[in-house]
C-alpha cells in the first residue's frame, strides 16, 4: 500500500503557480527524492504533506487525510527549523522526545546524526552543519513511520552527508518511508528509490535514478588530449570530433577504449584520457533548462542537446 498519495496537487499563492497538478505516491520502505531548481515547488508538497498549507487536489498519509494521521507516526524536518539558541542538543532532543509518548535515547540519536560529541553545546555555538545534524536528530525522535525531510544535508560536509545517507537508508531499509527533497544531485542518485523532478511547479519526470540518467542524462563521452593531424578521424574507425587539440568520442563501449587508443597513436600522440558517463545532474540540468513551452512539447530527447 502506498503509505503516501499525492494525486494531481495543486498550489497557488496570489499570481504564483507554486504547484500545478502534481501526483505521485510513494511505497512503504521506499526513499523518494523531490528534486528541482530554487523555487520550483519542492517546499510546497512537504507543507501540503504535513497538513501546514492548503492545496487542491488529494493528499494523503497512511490512507488518511494529513491533518487526520497521528503524529507519532511522522518526523518532520522543515527547510527553515530554527530551534532555540540557548539549549544544546541534548536538551532539544529531551525536549522534543517529551512529545512523545516512546521517545528514542538522546545518546542513541545524538550518534546517529555524529554529534556524540558536542551533545552538550549551545545550539548558537554549533556550526552550521552541527545545527544541521541536530535537526535531523529532531526529525527522529519518535522513530516516525514516514520521515519528511527538506534539505536535511544542506550545510553538512560530504563525509557527515554520508553518514547520514547510511542512517537513512538503515532506516528504510528498516520500513521507514522517506520523503526528502535536495539540491544535491548526488544525494538523489545515491539515495533515492526514485526521483521526482520539479520544474516551475510541474513534476517533469519521475523514476529510478538509472532510468532517468539513460532517458534523459546523453551521452557517455571519451576525450583524447594529445598531438594529432586535422585529419586524424580519416585514420580511425570510430566517429569522433577534433576541437583545440581534443578528440570527443561519444557512446563509445569502455571494452573498445584500448582499441581506440592504439589507432590514435598510429596517426598522432596520445597525452591523456578523460571518460565521462552522464549522471543525475545531466538529467536535472537537461531538464530544467528548458522552458515549460519546450517542456510541454515534449523536447526533452537527447538528441535536442
Ligand atoms: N507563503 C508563500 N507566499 C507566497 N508565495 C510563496 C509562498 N510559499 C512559496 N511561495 C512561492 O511558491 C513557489 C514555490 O516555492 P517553494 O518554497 O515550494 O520552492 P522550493 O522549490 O522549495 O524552493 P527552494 O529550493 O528555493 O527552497 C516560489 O515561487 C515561492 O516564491
Amino acid at each position: 500500500m502506498a503509505v503516501l498519495v499525492a494525486d494531481d496537487v495543486s498550489r497557488t499563492y496570489g499570481e504564483t503557480v507554486a504547484l500545478n497538478g502534481v501526483s505521485l505516491d510513494v511505497s512503504e520502505g521506499e526513499i523518494f527524492g523531490l528534486v528541482g531548481p530554487n523555487g520550483a515547488g519542492k517546499t510546497t508538497p512537504v507543507r501540503a504533506l504535513t497538513g501546514t498549507t492548503e492545496v487542491d487536489g488529494r493528499v494523503e498519509l497512511f490512507g488518511k487525510p494529513p491533518k487526520s494521521v497521528d503524529g507519532e507516526r511522522i518526523g518532520l524536518l522543515p527547510q527553515d527549523f530554527d530551534p532555540p539558541e540557548r539549549l544544546t542538543p541534548r536538551e532539544l532532543l529531551a525536549y522534543f522526545g517529551g512529545l512523545y509518548d516512546d521517545p528514542e535515547p538522546t545518546d542513541a540519536l545524538l550518534e546517529a546524526v555524529g554529534m556524540d560529541g558536542n551533545g552538550d553545546t549551545y545550539y548558537e555555538n554549533l556550526s552550521g552543519g552541527q545545527q544541521r545534524r541536530t535537526c535531523v536528530a529532531t526529525a527522529l525522535v519518535n522513530d516516525p513511520d514516514l520521515l519528511v525531510v527538506d534539505e536535511p544535508t544542506t550545510g553538512i560536509d560530504p563525509a557527515g552527508r554520508r553518514q547520514l545517507w547510511q542512517l537513512l537508508s538503515g532506516l528504510a531499509a528498516d520500513g521507514t518511508t522517506i520523503f526528502i527533497t535536495t539540491h544535491y544531485m548526488e544525494e538523489a542518485e545515491e539515495l533515492a528509490d526514485r526521483v521526482g523532478l520539479l520544474a516551475d511547479g510541474e513534476l517533469v519526470a519521475l523514476d529510478t535514478p538509472s532510468a532517468l540518467i539513460e532517458t534523459y542524462g546523453g551521452d557517455s563521452l571519451l576525450y583524447v588530449d594529445g598531438e594529432f593531424e586535422a585529419d586524424i578521424s580519416a585514420h580511425l574507425d570510430y566517429d569522433c570530433s577534433l576541437a583545440d587539440g581534443q578528440l570527443t568520442f561519444r557512446n563509445v563501449p569502455p571494452t573498445d577504449i584500448g582499441g581506440i587508443v592504439t589507432q590514435v597513436e598510429a596517426a598522432g600522440t596520445v597525452d591523456s584520457l578523460t571518460w565521462t558517463d552522464p549522471d543525475l545532474e545531466d538529467v536535472y540540468l537537461e531538464l530544467t533548462e528548458k522552458s515549460p513551452e519546450r517542456r510541454s512539447l515534449g523536447v526533452t530527447e537527447v538528441s535536442e542537446r
